[in-house]
């Protein structure tokens, strides 16, 4: 399933027990729900053990959060592209910040993911890591401080000229690379924020996986649009 619409919402679900198993598919629901009833696209990262389950039950489109530059073969306790795909990945988040990797392994992942006709959404953390990212044309580059990451100060608003300029800096070397940003986002007024800076979407998680209500969340956070 390839992701072409924006904007775009991209809701990793890192490892937190809200967004884990049965929690998991409870959560990929709601994002299913508020598409259809808003039109805006959202996608699910999931840990990878909820990766089937949630392809098989929910119509968006889910991302690996985290493929290994590795081949077929001896690599004990990694996430080989192949298995991601055949669980019902689309794509796949590449060096979060949570997940770092050295700029020749997220070259081979982002080949890895070309090949493979799924979405590569490379991580990065200011205008220089931004530009980089941008030279190896992955599908999206998000841009997040990690400083912010979980700290509900939205980068939209804290830090608006780091996402300006990593949207100039990725434009300018490859203008097909789409741009997200993400770390503190969870209201309509920052995603808002985040869509005048020139960028066409959101990576978010803790402001919606530990709402009160994740479904009202994810309206509050499209509403504005
Ligand atoms: O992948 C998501 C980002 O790390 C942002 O996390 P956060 O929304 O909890 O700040």
């Amino acid at each position: 399933m390839k992701i072409t619409q924006t904007p775009l919402v991209i809701l990793n679900f890192k490892t937190y027990l809200e967004s884990t198993g049965e929690k998991a598919l409870q959560l990929a629901r709601a994002l299913e729900q508020v598409a259809e009833e808003t039109g805006v696209n959202m996608v699910a990262a999931p840990q990878g053990a909820d990766l089937w389950r949630l392809s098989q039950e929910v119509k968006i489109p889910v991302l690996a959060q985290h493929i290994d530059p590795v081949d077929a073969g001896g690599h004990t306790g990694s996430m080989l592209i192949e298995c991601a795909k055949e669980a019902g990945a689309s794509g796949t988040l590449i060096n979060h910040s949570e997940q770092r990797m050295q700029l020749a392994d997220i070259d081979t992942v982002i080949s890895k993911v070309t090949a493979a006709d799924m979405i590569s959404v490379v991580c990065t953390n200011n205008v220089e890591t931004s530009a980089a990212a941008a030279a190896l044309k992955p599908d999206f580059v998000a841009i997040e401080p990690p400083e912010l990451i979980g700290s509900g100060i939205p980068v939209s608003q804290a830090e608006p000229e780091i996402v300006e300029g990593s949207v100039a800096a990725i434009k300018d070397i490859n203008p097909n690379v789409r741009v997200l940003c993400g770390a503190g986002i969870s209201t309509g007024d920052d995603m808002k924020a985040a869509l005048e800076l020139g960028s066409e979407g959101v990576l978010l998680a803790s402001g919606i996986i530990l709402a009160s209500d994740p479904k009202q969340a994810l309206l509050d956070l499209v509403s504005k649009i």
